[in-house]
């Protein structure tokens, strides 16, 4: 028996750590490397950094050709840092933010050279993370000396897998909640294991589990759902969701945080930006490092299987969600639509999901 941390532990703290700037020590294939997370990285740091040898930044093959920079690796790039630049540049390379003030970064050279997978491991953490998914990187002699010398925490290439698993999850309490919508409401707390977000599933009224739920998989948007956003339709989805299972007296809506599709609301807001410069909501997204909709739909199906569902009418205009319930075992009786919340502001976002993503109209 130990008392050390499982895979998913791990990587719980290492995405802790590159949040608070924090080096992780990666490891695989005979090799180590200490990363930090550019979006963390501070002056002080990057010197130390620099003190144990020649530094990379990963950056994602989205980002790279923004750049015109080569990206020898497929999905990544591995820029060499230049002696002479300081963390402005490094920022500058990997932030979006300043492109159309800043426009020249280069010459940016490539390696292409050596194998890719510690920088693969060092965005796939730190888009776990939800930070902008660029790092920085250093070879180290000895991972596991190195680690246990400086308190960092160690990541093989092989906890990697776990990243992509559906952490264990486990609900929390539950509590009765009159609402505008139904006074037989009821909110259920569930926590996963892997330190991440909690979601929500509200109950309105006491729905049969044994015939199809009225269901919303709804995902957290702070701007639309809070403050009344008119770039997105979120808030009219959310109370129109709302609305109906009150007046049908039953149905679930599962409220999970997956801000921004996934990408957190930080990132989000860098997307907003660069929607203000002109991109649509997918090529903001994929400026930045990120794919369209990095959200995962199965910790949903997950829930609504927890509590007892097997069959659902879906609120939705995305066949992606259907698709999911069906892959993860429910029966998806029927797609029923949900159109509101169209704005003068909103109507190209719409437009482009509906071109790009797939969505329904
Ligand atoms: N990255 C990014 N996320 C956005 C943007 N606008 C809205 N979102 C997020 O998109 C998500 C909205 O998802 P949902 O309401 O589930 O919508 P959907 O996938 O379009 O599917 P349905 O509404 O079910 O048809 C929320 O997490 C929002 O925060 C944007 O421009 N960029
Ligand atoms: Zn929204």
């Amino acid at each position: 028996m130990t008392l050390g941390p499982n895979q998913t532990e791990t990587l719980a703290r290492a995405r802790g750590d590159l949040r608070l700037g924090l080096p992780v020590v990666l490891v695989g294939a005979g090799h180590a490397m200490a990363a930090v997370a550019v979006e963390a990285l501070t002056a002080e740091r990057l010197a130390q950094m620099r003190a144990l040898g020649p530094l990379d930044l990963a950056l994602t093959a989205r980002r790279a050709e923004t750049l015109k920079a080569r990206a020898y690796d497929d999905d990544l790039a591995r820029i060499a840092v230049p002696e002479g630049a300081d963390l402005r540049w490094i920022l500058a390379v990997a932030d979006p933010a300043d492109d159309l003030r800043l426009p020249m970064k280069g010459p940016l050279a490539s390696r292409r050279d050596g194998d890719a997978g510690l920088h693969r491991l060092a965005l796939a953490l730190a888009k776990s993370a939800q930070l902008l998914p660029a790092a920085v990187l250093v070879p180290v002699p000895d991972g596991l000396a190195f680690a246990a010398t400086h308190g960092l925490t160690l990541v093989s290439t092989q906890d990697s897998a776990a990243l992509d698993r559906l952490a264990p999850f486990a609900p929390v309490i539950s509590a009765r909640l009159p609402m505008v919508a139904s006074h037989a409401g009821r909110v259920h707390v569930f926590r996963p294991d892997d330190g991440g977000a909690e979601h929500y599933a509200i109950e309105i009224g006491r729905p049969d589990r044994d015939k199809p739920v009225l269901a919303r998989l709804h995902s957290a948007c702070f701007t639309g759902d809070v403050l009344g956003s008119l770039k997105c339709d979120c808030g009219p989805q959310l109370r129109a969701a709302l609305a109906q299972m009150g007046e049908e007296g039953a149905g679930v809506l599962l409220y999970l945080n997956q801000e921004g599709r996934g990408i957190g609301l930080a990132n989000k807001m860098r997307a907003y930006s660069l929607q203000d410069q002109g991109f649509d909501t997918v090529e903001a997204n994929h400026r930045l490092g990120f794919e369209d909709d990095e959200r995962d739909f199965r910790i949903g199906a997950e829930i609504l299987k927890r509590m007892g569902f097997s069959q659902v009418r879906l609120l939705t205009n995305n066949p992606k969600k259907l698709a999911m319930l069906s892959a993860c075992g429910l029966t998806v009786v029927e797609r029923v639509p949900l159109k509101v919340g169209e704005t003068r502001e909103n109507a190209a976002y719409l437009a482009t999901k509906a071109a790009k993503s797939g969505h329904l109209l």
